[in-house]
């Protein structure tokens, strides 16, 4: 499990959605009562090692380990409790940032092919939630779960990032994927639409 936390931090830090150590990546161990192996704090996120990962509680606390964790472990912590998610990924992709700042009360979505790999039909209209950046993860947490709809499996967090969940590693991780095609496809036509979708 922590070689495939590894594996997709790899990935992502090569597609530059996680730029010098930035982002974090989590995964359910068991739920009752919650566990997580989330990425440690504060390591480039491209070398990582499948050592490079802590057990964390519903808390965001190590369990039993002198390792950091991720200096957001408890919002993951949160959104897995709250969702029910088995992985919540997290990563600063710029396109995701660049979407919140234009649209900081939620970014629509409609009538694009890439809602379906969101779980969606293209047709409907889905609204990402946004949320204001802060380092208290509880503050985070509290407006996370204030504005959470169970069938938006993500959140942005203005001039930050976004975290994107799913029942697994692989679903969060195509689900981030076409979402953030989504977001970049939002900022690059925004222009063409002004007036029209926007
Ligand atoms: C330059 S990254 C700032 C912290 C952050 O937002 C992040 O995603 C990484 O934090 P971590 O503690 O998981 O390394
Ligand atoms: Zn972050």
């Amino acid at each position: 499990m922590t070689a495939e936390l590894a594996r997709e931090c790899v990935r992502y830090a090569q597609m530059g959605w996680m730029r010098g150590t930035s982002g974090n990546l989590s995964v359910v161990l068991q739920r009752d009562p919650l566990r997580l192996a989330v990425t440690v704090s504060g390591v480039d996120k491209g070398e990582i090692t499948a050592d490079d990962s802590v057990v964390i509680d519903v808390d965001g606390n190590a369990v039993d380990s002198p390792k950091v964790p991720s200096a957001e472990a408890a919002l993951h912590a949160r959104i897995a409790n709250v969702s029910g998610a088995g992985a919540v990924v997290h990563v600063h992709a710029l396109a995701t940032v660049v979407a919140a700042e234009h649209w900081p009360d939620g970014v629509v979505l409609k009538d694009l092919e890439m809602l379906k790999g969101f779980g969606r039909y293209d047709h409907e209209e889905v609204v990402i939630p946004v949320v204001r950046n802060s380092q208290d993860m509880l503050e985070l947490g509290d407006a996370f779960e204030k504005g959470f709809d169970p069938k938006v499996p993500a959140l942005l967090v203005a001039r930050h990032g976004v975290y994107v969940w799913g029942e697994d590693l692989m679903q969060a991780r195509h689900r981030l994927e076409c979402l953030e095609w989504l977001l970049r496809f939002k900022v690059e036509t925004r222009d063409i639409f002004t007036g029209r979708h926007s």
